[in-house]
């Protein structure tokens, strides 16, 4: 049995694809033509619980204290096998998505052999913290923690880079030993069932990694973070969705790790090179078609250079190539859904209604109709908004970006500090002196200069304000994904 036969995408419990119930399921649909491509089977609330169930048998079985290195060793082959079966998991990720070819390759899919093999590093290198401490009387003390595994984690991802974002958890926790419950997002189940082949192939005990399909409320998501038997929830998605699922978790106190939305600024001073300037825009607010919680909705512009950069940037979006992502010249795909398609437009509307000019965009492209099903959306830049409306406050999740001046650096700093998400910004200068400054000046969890979307897997990567809580990459992730015992020895 495959994670994908017989048109059906199943769940994957105590290490077995399960036979899909027909009475509960749902469309897999293609965000690029809108066709039907699967069957989804909705796990019900019976089958979190043998997930669970099983997950907490599986710790108890020796997977909680396999040696690191052997847990560490079966990341790699994970990364190893997943590479030589890449084309699957790209193939897998487009039917999804709809994103174009060339990011499932060099994202996506990319990101998830490195996400295997860094944490693999990682944990293999962690050392224990320890203390010698000095008491009365010449006495000491010998101080040192051990770190045991969470224990049975829930792990709910959304659907805007379903591979990387879910591998991104999932590596550091089997790492540290614990076994998971993953409940992907109903828009985008296909990699996470198609991984857990992987796994097994690579011989992950039974139990270890399950998945659980289905929606939030009163579905798999809830059943999963509502259920007694989970030690803890990381979570990546909306901050409302966090902040219902901090409420669910809160009576019985478990450990969250969110990462949630964002609203995010970039700010251009007078002194960049323009050209390099607009690369790095475009990416930050054009890729994934805006789907990526790291993207750049607000541009605050030095007004000296503003016309120069607003101008840049609709020939950049001009030169955007939207339509087949099988082909290696798309550069963006469509949005996920007929519904966020919707949920975008609207605040195409308020924009209007709020006095933006469309400089380029606004509306829906005419693709021809093998596409005219899919949800796809025009790249959009607006001018003439202010901090003060609401598509510049709310997160819109699409390709969209409002470009607003400014005339001194605290200015700039004021209106990209003047949000309550802080997950990421961006500062555009060749005074590097300046750079850092500004940088350090962001209320924010990662803080770019001259750059965007590079990543140090090592660093700690999540947002505050709405945008989070915790943080994970590097030690961060071994200290949400571990209890320490500290172990204190009178000498
Ligand atoms: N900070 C980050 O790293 C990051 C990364 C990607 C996406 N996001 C955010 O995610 C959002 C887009 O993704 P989305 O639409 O899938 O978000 P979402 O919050 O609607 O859903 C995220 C996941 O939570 C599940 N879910 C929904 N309601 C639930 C509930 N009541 N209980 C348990 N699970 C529930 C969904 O099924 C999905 O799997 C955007 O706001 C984006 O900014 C943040
Ligand atoms: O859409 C949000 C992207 C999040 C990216 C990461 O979590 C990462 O690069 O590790």
């Amino acid at each position: 049995m495959t994670s994908q036969c017989d048109g059906w995408i199943r769940n994957y419990v105590d290490g077995s694809y399960v036979e899909p119930d027909e009475s509960s399921s749902f469309d897999q649909v293609d965000p690029a033509t809108g066709r039907v491509l699967a069957r989804v089977h909705e796990a019900d609330k019976a089958l979190v619980d043998r997930a669970v169930t099983s997950a907490r048998r599986a710790l108890g079985n020796g997977w909680a204290d396999t040696p690191v290195r052997e847990r560490t060793a079966l990341l790699r082959r994970a990364a190893d096998r997943i590479e030589e079966r890449f084309e699957e998991f790209v193939a897998a990720e487009m039917a999804d998505t709809g994103k174009p070819i060339t990011q499932a390759r060099e994202l996506d899919v990319a990101r998830a052999l490195t996400n295997f093999r860094t944490f693999a590093d990682i944990v293999a290198a962690a050392g224990q913290e320890s203390f010698v401490t000095d008491l009365a009387g010449g006495k000491q003390a010998l101080n040192y923690a051990i770190r045991k595994p969470l224990g049975v984690v829930a792990v709910i991802v959304p659907w805007n880079l379903p591979l990387l974002l879910l591998t991104w958890k999932v590596a550091p926790a089997l790492a540290c030993g614990n076994s998971v419950v993953v409940k992907p997002s109903e828009e985008t189940p296909a990699t996470a069932s198609l991984l857990a082949e992987v796994l097994e192939e690579v011989g992950l005990p039974a139990g270890v990694y399950n998945v659980v399909h289905g929606f939030g409320a009163n579905s798999a998501g809830e059943f999963l973070t509502t259920h007694p038997g989970i030690d803890g929830v990381t979570f990546t998605g909306s901050s409302a969705t966090g902040s219902h699922v901090m409420k669910t978790v809160a009576p019985r106190v478990r450990p969250v790790s969110f990462e949630l939305g964002g609203k995010n600024a970039a700010i251009v001073f007078d002194d960049v090179d323009i050209d390099e300037a607009l690369t790095g825009l475009t990416k930050s607010v054009f890729t994934n078609t805006g789907q990526v919680c790291l993207c750049t909705e607000r541009v605050y512009v030095h007004r000296s250079i503003f016309d120069d950069i607003a101008g840049g940037l609709v020939e950049r979006a001009a030169g955007l190539r939207l339509g087949d992502p099988t082909l290696d010249a798309t550069t963006t795909g469509p949005l996920i859904s007929q519904a966020h398609r919707k949920k975008v437009l609207d605040y195409f509307e308020i924009a209007e209604q709020e006095g933006a000019k469309v400089l380029t965009g606004g509306g829906i492209p005419d693709l021809g109709q093998e596409l005219s099903g899919g949800s796809w959306i025009e790249p959009t830049l607006w001018t003439g908004l202010t901090n003060k409306d609401r598509v510049v406050r709310e997160e819109i999740f699409g390709p969209v970006a409002a470009l607003i001046p400014f005339e001194t650096e605290a200015e700039a700093i004021a209106l990209a500090n003047d949000t309550e998400y802080g997950l990421a910004a961006s500062v555009w200068t060749n005074d590097l002196r300046r750079g850092h400054r500004v940088a350090q000046k962001m209320n924010v969890g990662i803080s770019w200069v001259n750059t965007w979307f590079t990543r140090e897997l090592r660093s700690p990567f999540g947002g505050m304000g709405l945008s989070g809580i915790g943080r994970e990459g590097g030690e961060s992730s071994l200290h949400f994904y571990t209890e320490p015992t500290n172990v204190c020895v009178q000498l």
